[in-house]
C-alpha cells in the first residue's frame, strides 16, 4: 500500500516536473519569461516538487518500517505463505496491489481489467482448466522458484500450438492472481501483525495511525497541490494575460485617441508610415492573439491533461469507489471464489479480517467519495475558467472588432488623407511635368546657349591667339614705332639740319648774291579766287619748299626757284618778316626797292598795301620805320618824307597833289651822280609819325586809278610809287644817312581778250602792257648783261632804273595765281622773276663821308667861282 502511495506521489512528482519542463520547454518564450518574472509560482512549483520528494521520502521510510515490522512476524505466519506455494516477496505483494488499482508498478497500462475478465472467464471454466493453473502455477514455481521443485514438466505445455500459448497465458495470470492473493495475504498479516504491535507495541501502532494519517494528510496535499497547480498557475496566467490584454487595449485606445486628435487637429501625419505602423501593430495583435490563442489551446490541453492527471486519482478512486465494489466483488468472489479458494487452500475466512477489508474498504470508498468531490468542485472550476476564458475572447473579440473598427476608420480617415495627398500628387506631378516641360525647353536653350558658347569660346580662341599674334604684333610694331621714332626724331633732327644748314646756305647764298648786288626775288602764291573756283579751275601750282615752286604748264611740269616762296594761306606778318631787314637798311642809308610784279589780279596790291584788317608791306613798312626811329631816337634824330607817284597811261601823276587846287608841277624823273633816282617836281610829305604816314598814304590811295576788269573787280590801272625817305642824323657826331625806300606796284599785265577790257581800259592796258614790256627788255638786258640797258624806253624803267641794275638793294615780288586758266601768264611772271633774279645791283651806302666830299667840292668850286654843277641839287625836297 505504501509503495503504492511511494508510486503515485512519483508519478505525481514526475507530472508537476514534466509540467514544469513542458512549461518551460513548449511554453512560449514569453510565457516562460513570465513564470520566469513570476519566481513565486516557479518556486511554489518547485516547493511542491519539494514536498513530493519530502513525501516520497517518508514512504520509504514506512516502507522500511513495514518491512522491519513484517520481517518480525511469526514463523508460522510465513509457512503459511510458504505452503501456499508463494514466494511472499515484496515486489509480488507490491505487483498484485499494483494490479489491484489498475496501474503498473512503473506506470504501465493497469492490468485489472484483462487479469478480471480471465478470471471471471477463468472462474467459468471447468475444473480441469484450474488443474491446468496448478500445473501451471506449478510450471511456473518450477520457472520462477527453483526453490519449490515442483514444476519440472511445465517445458511440455510451451509448446507450439496456439492452446499451449493460451494456457502460458492463463497460467501467468493465475499466477499474478495467486500474487495479489498472497499479497492480500500479506496485508492480512501485516494488519495481524499490527493488531498484534498494537496490543504489544502500542507505539508502533501509534506510528501505524500516524502513518496513516500522514498518507491521508499526503492525499490530500497532493489534492491540494494538484488544484492549486491547476488553479491558481493558470488564474495567475490569465490574469495576467487580462491584464496585458486591457494594458495593450488601453495602448491601443490611447494610440487611437492620439490619431483621432492629430486628425482633428489635422496635423500633417505621414499616412503611409502611420498605417504600417498601424499594420505593424496589427500584426503583433493576430500574433498576440494567436499566442494567447495556443496558450489558450495549451492552457485547454493542460487542463485536460490536468483532468486526466485527475481523472487518473480519480479513476483510482473510481476504481477504489468502485473498488470497493469490485473489492467487494473481487472480496466477494475472492470470498466467493479465491477466498473461498484461499479459504479451502488457507482457511482465511475470519470474519475480523473481512471487517478490517470492509473497513478499509470504506475508507477508501469515502476518499474517492472525497475525489469525486473535489473533481466535481475542479470541474465546476473548469467550467468557471471555461466561461472566463470565453468571456475574455468575447471581450478579445469586441476589443479586436472594436479596435479593427477605430483601426477601419482611421484607416479610412488615412485613406481619404491619402487620396487628397494624391490630388496634391497629381497636381504637383502635373506641375513636375510642366516643369519639366519647361526644363525641356530651356536644356534645348541651355544646349543652343552651350553650342553658341562653344563656337564663341572657338571664336575667343581664336580672338586670343590672335590676340596673342596681335600683341606680338603690338610689341614688334610697338618696337618699330619706337625705332620708327628715333628714326624719324632723327630724320627730324637731319631735316632740321638740313633746312637749317639749307637756310643757312640760300642765307650765306642770299648774303653772297647781296654781296654780289643780286636783287632779291620772293615768289607768292595766292588762293584761288571765288571767280576761278566758280569757273573750277585747276591748282596748277606746287610749292616744293620754301624756295621752289613747280608749275604744271601746257608745256609740262618746270621748276623755278626763288629766294623765297610764300604758300597760298602765309599771312601778311610771315611774308613782312622776310621783309624787315630792308627797311633797316633804309634805315641804315640804303636805297631800297621793294615792288611787286605779276599777272593782273595776281595779289600785287594785296602784298604791297594789303586790305583791312590785313595790312600789306606798306603799311607795316611805314610803322617799322617809326619803330626804327623810335628805338634810336636816344642817339639820332630820324626825318622822314614820303611822296607818292601814279605812272598811268605813261604818265607820271603826284597822288599827293591830286585834288589840291594847287597847278601841278611838272615831273620829271631825274637821276643824281650817286645813281639815285628821284622825281622832280614831285611834292614831298614830312611825316612826323606812323600814323601821318598812313594818312598821307591812304590819301595817295585815293587818288590812284582802278577800275573794274574781268580779272579784278578793283584792277590797278596804273603803277604806284611810294616813296619814302630816311635821314638819320646822328646826335653824337652829326653825321648823316640818307635812304631811301621804294615801294612799287606795278599795274598787272593782261591779255585784253581775257581782261575784257573796254575802249579806256583797254588804252590803260596797252599802256600797262607797253611799259611792262620795256620792262622787261631791261631785265632782259640786265640779266643777259647786255651792254646797253633800255631804261628810257619808258617812264615806268626810268623810273626803276635805280632799282635794277641799280645801286640800291632791291627785293621783287613776283605774285602768282594757282589756277590753270592764268597758268600761261604765271609761267611768263616765273620766268621774269627768274631773269630779275640774275641781275647785280651796286648798292652802296649814302654816308655823309662821302656828302663831305662832295660838299667839300663844291665848296671848293665855289671858293673858285666855278658852277657845282648838278651836285648842288638836293636829293631831298623839303
Ligand atoms: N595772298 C592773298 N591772299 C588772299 N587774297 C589775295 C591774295 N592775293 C590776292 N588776293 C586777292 O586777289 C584779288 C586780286 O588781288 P590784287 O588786286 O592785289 O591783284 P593785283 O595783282 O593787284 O591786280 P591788278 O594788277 O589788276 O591790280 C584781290 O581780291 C585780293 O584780295
Amino acid at each position: 500500500m505504501l509503495r503504492a502511495k511511494r508510486q503515485g506521489f512519483a508519478i505525481e512528482r514526475a507530472l508537476v516536473q514534466a509540467n514544469i519542463d513542458a512549461w518551460e520547454n513548449t511554453g512560449c518564450a514569453k510565457t516562460v519569461r513570465r513564470f520566469k518574472d513570476r519566481p513565486e509560482n516557479i518556486r511554489s512549483l518547485y516547493e511542491q516538487v519539494a514536498n513530493l520528494d519530502c513525501m516520497l521520502t517518508s514512504l520509504e521510510t514506512q516502507i522500511e518500517v513495514i518491512t522491519s515490522v513484517h520481517s518480525s512476524l511469526p514463523k508460522e505466519f510465513h509457512d503459511t505463505f510458504h505452503d501456499s506455494g508463494t514466494s511472499g516477496h515484496e515486489p509480488d505483494s507490491l505487483e498484485a496491489i499494483h494490479t489491484l488499482v489498475g496501474r503498473g508498478p512503473s506506470g504501465s497500462p493497469p492490468l485489472a481489467k484483462p487479469l478480471l475478465q480471465r478470471r471471471s472467464s477463468a472462474r467459468q471454466q471447468p475444473k480441469d482448466v484450474v488443474s491446468d493453473n496448478t500445473d501451471l502455477d506449478e510450471g511456473r514455481g518450477s520457472s520462477t522458484s527453483s526453490s519449490n521443485g515442483s514444476s519440472s514438466g511445465g517445458g511440455g505445455t510451451r509448446g507450439v500450438s496456439e492452446a499451449g500459448v493460451l494456457l502460458h497465458l492463463e497460467r501467468c495470470a493465475h499466477r499474478q492472481t495467486r500474487r495479489a492473493l498472497q499479497e492480500l495475504k500479506e496485508k492480512y498479516e501485516a494488519v495481524l501483525d499490527e493488531q498484534k504491535q498494537l496490543h504489544h507495541q502500542p507505539s508502533r501502532t501509534r506510528l501505524a495511525g500516524s502513518v496513516l494519517e500522514s498518507l491521508q494528510n499526503e492525499l490530500d496535499a497532493g489534492l491540494t497541490s494538484l488544484e492549486s497547480l491547476s488553479s491558481v498557475a493558470s488564474t495567475d496566467r490569465l490574469i495576467d494575460e487580462l491584464k496585458l490584454r486591457e494594458m495593450t487595449i488601453s495602448q491601443l485606445r490611447v494610440r487611437v485617441l492620439q490619431l483621432e486628435k492629430d486628425r482633428m487637429d489635422k496635423v500633417p501625419v505621414d499616412a503611409a508610415r502611420e498605417i504600417n505602423r498601424l499594420n505593424v501593430q496589427l500584426i503583433h495583435l493576430e500574433r498576440a492573439r494567436d499566442e494567447l490563442t495556443l496558450q489558450n489551446f495549451t492552457l485547454k490541453s493542460r487542463l485536460s491533461q490536468v483532468a486526466n492527471n485527475i481523472n487518473d486519482p480519480a479513476a483510482t478512486y473510481q476504481i477504489n469507489k468502485d473498488g470497493p465494489l469490485s473489492v467487494k466483488e473481487t472480496n466477494k468472489s475472492s470470498e466467493n471464489n479465491n477466498l473461498n479458494d484461499v479459504g479451502k487452500e488457507t482457511s482465511v475466512d475470519d470474519p475480523d479480517v473481512v471487517k478490517i477489508l470492509r473497513k478499509s474498504t470504506y475508507k477508501v470508498t469515502e476518499e474517492s467519495q472525497i475525489m469525486r468531490q473535489l473533481c466535481k468542485e475542479y470541474e465546476a472550476k473548469e467550467l468557471e475558467y471555461k466561461k472566463k476564458i470565453e468571456a475574455l475572447e468575447l471581450e478579445l473579440r469586441n476589443v479586436q472588432h472594436s479596435t479593427c473598427e477605430k483601426h477601419e476608420k482611421s484607416i479610412r480617415d488615412l485613406e481619404a488623407f491619402l487620396e487628397k495627398q494624391q490630388q496634391k500628387v497629381e497636381s504637383m506631378e502635373r506641375f513636375l511635368e510642366e516643369k519639366e516641360e519647361e526644363c525641356n525647353m530651356l536644356k534645348l536653350d541651355v544646349d543652343t546657349v552651350t553650342e553658341e558658347n562653344a563656337k564663341l569660346q572657338k571664336t575667343l580662341k581664336q580672338l586670343t591667339d590672335e590676340k596673342q599674334e596681335q600683341e606680338a604684333l603690338v610689341t614688334t610694331h610697338r618696337r618699330t614705332e619706337d625705332t620708327l621714332k628715333k628714326l624719324m626724331e632723327e630724320n627730324r633732327v637731319l631735316a632740321e639740319d638740313f633746312n637749317r644748314e639749307r637756310v643757312l646756305r640760300k642765307k650765306y647764298y642770299n648774303q653772297i648774291e647781296d654781296m654780289k648786288g643780286k636783287i632779291r626775288v620772293f615768289c607768292r602764291l595766292r588762293p584761288p579766287t571765288e571767280l576761278e573756283r566758280r569757273r573750277g579751275s585747276e591748282d596748277v601750282t606746287q610749292v616744293e619748299d620754301q624756295f621752289s615752286l613747280g608749275v604744271n604748264s601746257t608745256r609740262g611740269y618746270k621748276s623755278f626757284v626763288f629766294d623765297r616762296v610764300f604758300k597760298p594761306h602765309e599771312s601778311q606778318e610771315a611774308v613782312f618778316q622776310d621783309t624787315n631787314a630792308l627797311i633797316q637798311s633804309a634805315m641804315d642809308g640804303y636805297n631800297t626797292t621793294i615792288m611787286a610784279y605779276g599777272q593782273t589780279g595776281s595779289g600785287k596790291t594785296y602784298t604791297m598795301i594789303g586790305e583791312a584788317g590785313s595790312p600789306g608791306i606798306a603799311p607795316r613798312a611805314f610803322n617799322r620805320l617809326f619803330e626804327l626811329a623810335e628805338e634810336g631816337r636816344a642817339r639820332q634824330e630820324v626825318q622822314i618824307h614820303c611822296y607818292m607817284l601814279e605812272l598811268y597811261n605813261d604818265k607820271l601823276i603826284d597822288l599827293l597833289r591830286g585834288n589840291s587846287h594847287i597847278e601841278p608841277e611838272k615831273l620829271e624823273v631825274k637821276r643824281d651822280k650817286r645813281g639815285s633816282v628821284h622825281v622832280q617836281g614831285a611834292l614831298v610829305r614830312h611825316v612826323n609819325t606812323a600814323q601821318h604816314l598812313h594818312e598821307v598814304f591812304e590819301e595817295g590811295l585815293s587818288n590812284r586809278h582802278t577800275s573794274s576788269t574781268n580779272m579784278n573787280a578793283e584792277s590797278s590801272r596804273s603803277h604806284l610809287l611810294i616813296v619814302i625817305t630816311v635821314t638819320v642824323t646822328s646826335k653824337q657826331n652829326g653825321s648823316v644817312l640818307r635812304g631811301k625806300l621804294t615801294l612799287v606796284d606795278l599795274a598787272g599785265s593782261e591779255r585784253t581778250h581775257k581782261s575784257g577790257a573796254a575802249a579806256e581800259t583797254l588804252k590803260e592796258a596797252n599802256s600797262i602792257n607797253k611799259s611792262l614790256s620795256a620792262l622787261g627788255d631791261v631785265i632782259a638786258a640786265l640779266s643777259s648783261e647786255a651792254s646797253f640797258v633800255p631804261y628810257r624806253n619808258s617812264k615806268l624803267t626810268m623810273l626803276l632804273q635805280d632799282s635794277l641794275g641799280g645801286n640800291a638793294k632791291t627785293l621783287v615780288f613776283v605774285n602768282i595765281s594757282p589756277a590753270l586758266y592764268n597758268v600761261e601768264e604765271s609761267v611768263v611772271s616765273l620766268m621774269y622773276a627768274s631773269r630779275i633774279k640774275q641781275i647785280t645791283n651796286t648798292a652802296c651806302k649814302n654816308a655823309d663821308t662821302r656828302e663831305i666830299t662832295r660838299l667839300k667840292t663844291i665848296i671848293s668850286k665855289l671858293k673858285r667861282g666855278e658852277d657845282p654843277g648838278d651836285d648842288s641839287l638836293l636829293t631831298v625836297v623839303c
